[in-house]
C-alpha cells in the first residue's frame, strides 16, 4: 500500500542549475509586511485548531479511494498536511530531472441557493452543465489532476520526471494552514521545483472585446492584494438620544469616499500593456492597429477598458467593499460599525501606496483599519521565454488540447501566489459573473477537457527538449 500516513520520505533532489521555485512560492505565501506610519494592526489570530477524530480520518481515506490506481501505485507517496490538505509525490524514473508541482484548492467560497437554477451544492446537471459552487473555482482542477493521473496509470504510464500534487483546503481564506504547511514541508525536504502550475487564467472566448477567436492566457504574474477591516467604535446608548454622528454614519461616509475615489487608471504602466500588444493581430480591424500602437492609443484603450468590471480590473487597483456590519437592535445605538474592503493592486503600485491613498481618502481617525488575512505587493513576473521549460510545457499542453488558440502570457486579476496560472476551460464573457457568483457551472465537455489537459501536461513534462511551437505561431 503506497499510502503512508506520516511523513513520506522524499529523496533529496540536487538540481543545481535552476533557482528554487519552491522558495519563491514560500516567499510569496509567507512574507508579511511592516506597515510603517500607517495604523494597521496585524492581528493574525486563527480559529482554534481541532484534531480529526479517528473515524473522520477513516472516512476521509475511504473517500480518497475514488482514485484506486493513484492510491495503490508504488510510485505515489501520499500524506495529509495541515490536517485537511493533501500532498502527493509521484516518483519519476529519472532523478536527474527537477520535479514540478501542480496545485489546486478544495475549498470554495460560500453560496446560498438564492438565484441559482439548481442548488449550489447539488452537483445537479441541466442541459449539459453541472452546477455547483467550486465547479469552476477550483474543483475541476482537483478532479482534472487526479483523474488525469489515474487514467495515465490505467494506460500503464510511468512518469519520467517526478512531480508533486498539492491540494489545499483553505485557499479562499489565504492558505495559512494548507498551502503554507505544504510549502514548509517541501522546504524542510529541500525540494527544488522546475515549475509550478495553479489556477488563474483560462481560454477566453469573446471575453476580450474585439478579438477574432478564443485566446488562451497563461498567468505569469498577478495583482497584489490587501484586505482591511475598517472599524468605528464608541460607547452604545439609547436611540432616543442619538449622537450627532453615528458609527454607521461615520463608516458609511468613509466607505462612500473610498468607492467614489478609486485608485487611478494605470494602464500600460504594468505588464498588461505588453499583453495587448502581443495579441494585437488577434483583434479585428481597426483595433489591431490600435493595440499595436499603444504608445499612441494607450489612453484611449485605457478609457474603454475601464468601462467593464473585468477590463477595469486590468487597468487599476480595484477597491471592493465586501462586508458591512453594524447594529443589533432598532432602538440601540450600535457600539461598533465594521466593514471590509478588498483591494487588488495593479502591478505598478504597492501595498504601502494603496494604504497611504486610502488614509488620504478616508481622512478620519475614528475609522481604524486592521488586517487579518495575508497581503502582498504585485509579485514579479515568472519567466516565459522560448527557453523556459515550465511555461513552454504548459503552452504546448494548451495547444495540444485546444488545437488552435493563440497562447499568451497575462496578468491574473485573482490571487494565487503561484508561478504559472491556467485553468483548461473555455470561458465566455457571461461566465465571468459565475466565479464567486451564482450559477457557477461547468459543461460536461469542459470537465473532460480539464482531465485531458493534465493528461497532456504530465506527458509533456516528461519530454527532453523545450517544446517548439509548430502549428500555432501566427
Ligand atoms: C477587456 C477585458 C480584458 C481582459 C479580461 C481580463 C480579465 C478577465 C478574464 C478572466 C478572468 C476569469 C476569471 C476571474 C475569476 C477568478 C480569478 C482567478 C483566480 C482567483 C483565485 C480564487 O478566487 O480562488
Ligand atoms: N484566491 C482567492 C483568495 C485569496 C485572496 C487573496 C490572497 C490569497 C488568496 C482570491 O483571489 O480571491
Ligand atoms: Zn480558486
Ligand atoms: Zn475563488
Amino acid at each position: 500500500m503506497a499510502i503512508s500516513m506520516g511523513k513520506g520520505s522524499v529523496g533529496v533532489l540536487t538540481g543545481v542549475f535552476i533557482a528554487s521555485l519552491a522558495v519563491v512560492v514560500a516567499v510569496l505565501l509567507l512574507r508579511t509586511y511592516n506597515l510603517p506610519e500607517l495604523k494597521v494592526a496585524w492581528k493574525g489570530k486563527g480559529a482554534p485548531r481541532i484534531e480529526l477524530e479517528e473515524d473522520e480520518r477513516e472516512q476521509l481515506y475511504e473517500a480518497l479511494k475514488a482514485f484506486p490506481r493513484l492510491f495503490n501505485s508504488s510510485l505515489v507517496e501520499y500524506e495529509l498536511v495541515g490536517e485537511y490538505s493533501h500532498l502527493f509525490n509521484v516518483q519519476g524514473s529519472d532523478n536527474s530531472l527537477l520535479p514540478y508541482m501542480l496545485i489546486a484548492h478544495l475549498d470554495v467560497v460560500p453560496a446560498t441557493p438564492e438565484g441559482w437554477d439548481l442548488p449550489p451544492f447539488s452537483g445537479e446537471e441541466k442541459e449539459g452543465y453541472i452546477y455547483g459552487r467550486g465547479s469552476l473555482d477550483d474543483k475541476n482542477r482537483v478532479i482534472g489532476i487526479l483523474q488525469g493521473l489515474e487514467f495515465l496509470f490505467k494506460r500503464g504510464y510511468k512518469p519520467r520526471r517526478s512531480f508533486y500534487i498539492g491540494l489545499g483546503h483553505d485557499e479562499e481564506i489565504g492558505g495559512r494552514h494548507g498551502a503554507k504547511e505544504i510549502v514548509k514541508t517541501l522546504e524542510t525536504r529541500n525540494v527544488k521545483l522546475e515549475f509550478l502550475l495553479d489556477e488563474g487564467f483560462e481560454v477566453l472566448d469573446g471575453v476580450i472585446y474585439g478579438t477574432k477567436r478564443p485566446i488562451a492566457l497563461i498567468g505569469v504574474t498577478e495583482k497584489g492584494t490587501i484586505t482591511l477591516n475598517l472599524t468605528v467604535h464608541s460607547p452604545p446608548g439609547h436611540s432616543s438620544m442619538p449622537p450627532r454622528e453615528s458609527r454607521i454614519g461615520i463608516l458609511s461616509a468613509a466607505l462612500s469616499r473610498l468607492e467614489q475615489d478609486q485608485m487611478p487608471n494605470r494602464f500600460g504602466k504594468g505588464p498588461e500593456g505588453a499583453m495587448f500588444e502581443q495579441l494585437a493581430d488577434e483583434f479585428y480591424f481597426p483595433l489591431n492597429i490600435v493595440m499595436a500602437n499603444l504608445w499612441l492609443f494607450g489612453p484611449l484603450v485605457s478609457r474603454i477598458l475601464q468601462r467593464t468590471p473585468s477590463g477595469n480590473a486590468l487597468v487599476r487597483t480595484t477597491t471592493a467593499l465586501t462586508i458591512f456590519n453594524a447594529g443589533i437592535k432598532s432602538n440601540v445605538i450600535p457600539q461598533t460599525a465594521r466593514a471590509t474592503v478588498n483591494f487588488r493592486i495593479h502591478p505598478a503600485e504597492t501595498v504601502n501606496e494603496v494604504l497611504k491613498a486610502m488614509n488620504t481618502t478616508i481622512m478620519d481617525d475614528r475609522v481604524i483599519p486592521s488586517s487579518d488575512v495575508p497581503f502582498f505587493d504585485p509579485p514579479s513576473i515568472s519567466p516565459h521565454d522560448e527557453e523556459t521549460f515550465g511555461y513552454q510545457t504548459v503552452k504546448r499542453s494548451i495547444t495540444d488540447v485546444f488545437l488552435v488558440e493563440p497562447v499568451a502570457p497575462g496578468v491574473s486579476i485573482g490571487n494565487t501566489a503561484s508561478i504559472y496560472k491556467f485553468r483548461a476551460l473555455v470561458i465566455k464573457d457571461e461566465d465571468l459573473s459565475r466565479f464567486h457568483g451564482i450559477n457557477e457551472r461547468i459543461s460536461k465537455e469542459g470537465i473532460e477537457t480539464v482531465v485531458q489537459f493534465y493528461f497532456q501536461l504530465i506527458q509533456n513534462s516528461d519530454t527532453d527538449i523545450v517544446p517548439v511551437q509548430s502549428h500555432l505561431e501566427l
